[in-house]
Order: structure tokens, then C-alpha cells, then sequence
């Protein structure tokens, strides 16, 4: 297994008055084997489609054809979208270096943008600055009527037209979204006209819940990662629940069970502390996921995402001294051996002769463990979740598993997981607010 999790020092009985009350988390766990067993139910009826994706592959040539088309001579990618629609596909590409800090800049292929968010600065500075005629651009948005992809998507076509590319937009515009049946999808038909091509967005399947569908494999084929190895990481995420393993094996079963009984305590604060550059898009993909499907009917808890070591210098004294409201979520990655190996007499000159001879990865692997284990000693529950590799079979094994960890949560808090209907009536509201100002 390349994705170790481990609940140890989450307990009472293991680090003091602080730790998740054993009693709960075995009530809850026995109640997650139930959710376990409706999980099984919804991968045999397929009524959850993205429980088999890790063993799809029939829309692969789809997603590796336009993947192809959206790279050829392009100099500049722009992925138009937001939410789910974006922040998988920047946690994938992150494997690639996107985003990774003094890095990303010097990544070969094309230049990756994502424009999750909407400012009319970032917006209009951009379109001046991209050479627009090697510049291809990806708008995904599942239900097509996003306010924000849609105004960019307006934008793009307008910057095109004036930069006197108008002819060409079907070869440098490329789209994902659901496909018309009965509703009216606004994205097709803002751009179908223009001649862009569509993969359609899988119907079955929610947009922070699309990651591991061609939303995510597409800009991450386009990033030049092995999307089979995604997939695969994500059936050896199934595997044990498919094998029937009892919930105490089914690593989202824990979790989720952790959370709830960490929540039944009043720990309302879930903290993802991961100690990778690579992983901080995934954390705020976790984010959304975390929120948007549990944070309904005054119920769900808040997740907070910090990356290590530098959150340490920003958050840690709250973790360890603050109010004891929160369970840790600890992940690491096997980084021993890796990076700069220290100079002895520099080491000395600069007062820590403990680093002579030490990489900075195994630096970076002590941190990790010293803040799990400090959280522990300080009565704060800890889970931690190790990669032996951080590459694409692992990171889809792990995005699957807090899938199933989210699915099995809002099983446990009694939530619908999979609608947001608390957004949809602020995008209502603020239509309204722009036809009056
Ligand atoms: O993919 P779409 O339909 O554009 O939606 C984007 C995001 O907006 C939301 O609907 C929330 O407003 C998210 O659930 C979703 O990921």
C-alpha cells in the first residue's frame, strides 16, 4: 500500500484526556460499517459513478485526443472553471510542479493558468500579457451556467476576436460540460457556435466529486501525468471495501468514524497539516469537498488546511496551546535522503552541527513527525496519513479515499453529501444584485 494511515494517537486511552473518546469512535465505527455496506450497495447498482471510476477507462481515448488538440503548440494553457471544476485539476497537475513555489515557473511544456477566481484585474492584465495566438484555453463547468466561467469564457472570446483570432476559436477553445438534455447548458451555448469541441461532463458524478472524470484528467493529461496510474490509485483505494474488510480496515471508514466521534466530542475543527509543496492545491480541494458536502442542516465541521513545516511558524502555536476543539490530520511524505545534503562546516558556522551530513528531506520528515508528536503529547488527536511516494498512483488512491471518508460522513451526520443548497441561493441573489446595479 502506498498510502499509510494511521489513528493511533487519536484516543483517549492512547494520549490523555484531549483524544477522541474511545467509546464514541467505536459506536460510530460500527455505524460506518452500515454506511460501508450502502457504499458496497451504490458500487453494485452504479447509483454512485464515481465509486468506479478507478477501473474505467473507456473515456480515456476521449480525454488523451482532446488532451493532444489542447496542447499542440500551445506555449499557454488557461483553465477556465472554478470550484470542483478547478481545484482537482490543480491538485493533479501540482504532481507536475504547477503552483509549487519558486518551481512552477520553470516547469517544460506549456505554461498552466488557472483562473478559479473571478478579478476583473487578474482578468484583464492577463488577457494582455498571453500570447493569445499559442495561447489554448479549457472551460469546464458541469452545469454550464457558472456566472463566473461563463464571464471569463465572454471575455476570452472578445480578447480572441480583437486580437483578430475570431475564425480560429474552435481550435483554440476547448469545453467539459454536461450535455443539454432538456435544460439549457449555457456554457455549450455560448461556445458551441463557435465551433469548440466538448467532452461531456459525466452527469452522475458532482463537480468536487469530479476529480479522478476527464474534468481532472484532462488538464492532467495536458500536464503530462500518467492518468492510468490516477486511476489505478484510485481501484486500489475500492479494493478493500469491494473485499468486504472489516470497517477497522477500510481506511475512509476510520476517518470518517474519527471525525464524527472527534465531532461528537466538540471538536469542531479539522485540521489537514501536510508537509508537501505538492499537496497544497489537494488541500484546498479538500476543503471544498469537506465543506460543500457536509456543511448543511446546522450540521458538518470546519475544515482548516495548513502546509508544513512553514505553517508551523504560523498556526502551530494555536494548534498546541489554543482551545482543544480540533482533530489533526497529520500527512507526510517518505522524503528522507532527499534534497541538499548539508555541509558539516557550514553546518557548524551556523550553530547546528546536527545538520551535517542530513538532506533537507530528512529534515522536513523529522518536522513532520516531531508535530505529531507533539500534538499527541499535548492531548491533541492525531491521525496521520504517510506516502511512501507522492506520485499519481498515490494521489489518486488518497483523493479517492477522502471521497469515500466525505460519502461516509455525510452517511453518518444523516447530510445528502452531494447538493450545495445553501450556494445556489447566493448565485441567485447576486443575478439579481447585477440586474439592479
Ligand atoms: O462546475 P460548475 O457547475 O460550474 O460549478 C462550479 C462549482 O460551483 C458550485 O456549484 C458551488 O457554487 C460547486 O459545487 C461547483 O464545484
Amino acid at each position: 500500500m502506498s498510502v499509510t494511515q494511521n489513528v493511533d494517537r487519536a484516543f483517549a486511552s492512547s494520549i490523555g484526556e484531549g483524544g477522541v473518546d474511545d467509546a464514541a469512535y467505536k459506536a460510530q465505527l460500527e455505524r460506518a460499517g452500515a454506511a460501508l455496506d450502502w457504499v458496497r450497495a451504490a458500487y453494485r447498482d452504479n447509483s454512485l459513478p464515481i465509486l468506479r471510476m478507478g477501473e474505467t477507462t473507456d473515456d480515456l481515448p476521449a480525454v488523451r485526443e482532446m488532451g493532444a488538440k489542447l496542447r499542440a503548440g500551445a506555449t499557454d494553457l488557461v483553465f477556465l472553471g472554478t470550484g470542483g471544476s478547478s481545484l482537482g485539476c490543480q491538485a493533479l497537475v501540482q504532481l507536475a510542479d504547477y503552483a509549487v513555489p519558486g518551481l512552477g515557473l520553470f516547469r517544460s511544456g506549456p505554461r498552466l493558468h488557472f483562473l478559479d477566481n473571478l478579478d476583473p484585474i487578474t482578468l484583464e492584465v492577463l488577457l494582455t500579457k498571453l500570447p493569445l495566438e499559442t495561447t489554448h484555453f479549457l472551460a469546464t463547468s458541469k452545469s454550464g451556467g457558472t456566472g463566473e466561467t461563463l464571464l471569463q469564457c465572454i471575455a476570452v472570446i472578445a480578447a480572441l476576436k480583437a486580437a483578430g483570432l475570431g475564425d480560429s476559436i474552435g481550435q483554440r477553445m476547448f469545453g467539459i460540460s454536461e450535455p443539454e438534455a432538456g435544460k439549457r447548458n449555457a456554457l455549450r451555448g455560448l461556445l458551441e457556435p463557435f465551433g469548440v469541441q466538448f467532452l461531456e461532463h459525466h452527469t452522475g458524478v458532482g463537480g468536487r466529486f469530479s476529480v479522478l472524470t476527464n474534468v481532472g484528467l484532462l488538464p492532467a493529461f495536458a500536464a503530462g501525468l500518467d492518468i492510468d496510474a490516477i486511476r489505478a490509485g484510485a481501484a486500489a483505494a475500492m479494493k478493500p471495501i469491494l473485499d468486504g474488510a472489516d470497517p477497522a480496515d477500510v481506511p475512509p471508514a476510520v476517518g470518517a468514524a474519527l471525525q464524527m466521534a472527534a465531532a461528537d466530542g466538540g471538536r469542531n475543527i479539522t485540521v489537514m497539516m501536510a508537509y508537501a509543496d505538492r499537496l497544497e492545491r489537494t488541500n484546498a480541494w479538500w476543503v471544498q469537498l469537506w465543506s460543500e458536502s457536509l456543511g448543511k442542516d446546522g450540521k458538518g465541521t470546519t475544515p482548516l488546511r495548513a502546509l508544513g513545516p512553514v505553517d508551523q511558524h504560523s498556526q502551530l502555536q494555536l494548534h498546541l496551546g489554543g482551545p482543544k476543539d480540533k482533530l489533526f490530520t497529520v500527512v507526510t511524505v517518505d522524503v528522507a535522503g532527499f534534497g541538499p545534503k548539508l555541509d558539516k562546516e557550514l553546518s557548524e558556522l551556523a550553530g547546528e552541527p546536527l545538520f551535517a551530513g542530513k538532506t533537507v528531506g530528512d529534515l522536513v520528515a523529522a518536522q513532520g513527525r516531531a508535530t505529531a508528536d507533539t500534538l499527541a503529547k499535548n492531548g491533541r488527536p492525531v491521525r496521520t496519513i504517510h506516502f511512501d511516494e507522492l506520485d499519481e498512483h498515490s494521489l489518486g488512491e488518497f483523493l479517492m479515499n477522502f471521497m469515500i471518508e466525505t460519502i461516509i460522513a455525510g452517511q453518518l451526520l444523516g447530510v445528502d453529501a452531494f447538493d450545495q443548497p445553501a450556494v445556489e441561493e447566493g448565485k441567485i441573489l447576486a443575478k439579481k444584485y447585477l440586474a439592479e446595479s
